[in-house]
């Protein structure tokens, strides 16, 4: 990938993302913002650079951007790579590749595992799949944004193997929380808990860097809540579509749904635990 790259979504993850290529020579002449305020579209993007990157927040903004009027689709053709880089479904991603190689063009998934922080240090995990001459011409600029990048094989192993991950992380969060709310209701000191986990077999950074800001009740949002609640659906959908039964995480997909309901969505993801808490307030 040389200087001409075009960047579709700046929300929190794709912002530092771009920021970061472009501190390491990388030329993003169109940081497109979806919205009035901006004038040019995707395509416009896709026409000037021959390479886009997306990072947008869901399966029905990555499949609109491409295919919706003035879209990624209208520009596309060979010699054009497209790399969504947004956590979708395997579904959502396998139609995008289709469009885009029936076009002419290349195609690559690559998720990212790691959040805002990871992002703004270029320490991204980076979860490729599709075509891997795209890959390998991406591979410099997922150096920039990433401490390692994998390259998955085909098309919807990437977003697979994102969704795994995303579904044990937000089965993890939703374990945490009703253990901090156990402590506390029992006497216990939560900083105590905290200090105690970190010092045992189940040390890990979600719960060094959540717990002091869960147990100040401070959500400044780095993984938005809502996106944590569309990776349990889509795990759960590809939990049902294998045959796989997953009773932990549709209780933890549960508490999402309910913290959306308590309109924390925009919150980050360890709001959940508010949501784990209010049946013991509520009584
Ligand atoms: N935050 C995190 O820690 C991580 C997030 N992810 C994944 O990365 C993706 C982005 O996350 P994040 O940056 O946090 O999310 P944000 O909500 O901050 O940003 C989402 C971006 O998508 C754009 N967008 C939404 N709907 C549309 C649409 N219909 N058409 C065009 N653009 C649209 C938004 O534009 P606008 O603001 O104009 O609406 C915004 O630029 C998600 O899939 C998320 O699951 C992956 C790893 C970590
Ligand atoms: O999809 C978001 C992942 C957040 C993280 O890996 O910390």
């Amino acid at each position: 990938m040389g200087e001409e790259v075009g960047f579709l979504g700046l929300g929190i993850m794709g912002k530092a993302m771009s920021m970061n290529l472009i501190r390491h020579g990388f030329k993003c002449d169109e940081l497109v913002e979806h919205g009035a305020s901006v004038a040019e579209t995707p395509a416009a993007v896709v026409k000037k650079c021959k390479y886009t990157i997306a990072m947008l927040s869901d399966p029905s903004a990555a499949h609109s951007v491409v295919f919706d009027k003035d879209g990624v689709l209208e520009q596309m053709c060979s010699g054009k790579g497209y790399v969504d880089m947004s956590t979708v479904d395997s579904d959502t991603s396998s139609k995008i590749s289709e469009a885009i190689t029936s076009k002419g063009g290349c195609f690559l998934e690559a998720p990212v595992s790691g959040s805002k922080k990871p992002a703004e240090d270029g320490q991204l995990v980076i979860l490729a799949a599709g075509e891997k001459k795209l890959y390998e011409e991406a591979l410099p600029a997922f150096d920039v944004m990433g401490k390692k990048s994998l390259f998955l094989g085909q098309v919807g192993n990437g977003a697979k193997m994102k969704l795994v991950v995303n579904m044990i992380m937000g089965s993890m969060l939703n374990a945490f929380s009703e253990g901090l709310i156990l402590a506390d209701k029992s006497g216990l000191n939560t900083q105590t808990l905290l200090d105690v986990l970190d010092l045992g077999g189940i040390a890990n950074p979600m719960f060094k860097m959540k717990g002091p800001t869960m147990i100040q009740k401070s959500y400044s949002p780095a993984f938005p809540l809502k996106h944590q609640q569309k990776d349990m659906r889509l795990a759960l959908a590809l939990g049902d579509e294998n045959a796989v039964s997953m009773p932990v995480a549709a209780a933890a997909n549960e508490a999402f749904k309910k913290a959306r309901s308590m309109g924390l969505g925009d919150l980050d993801f360890s709001a959940v635990y508010e949501a784990v808490k209010f049946p013991q307030n509520s009584s």
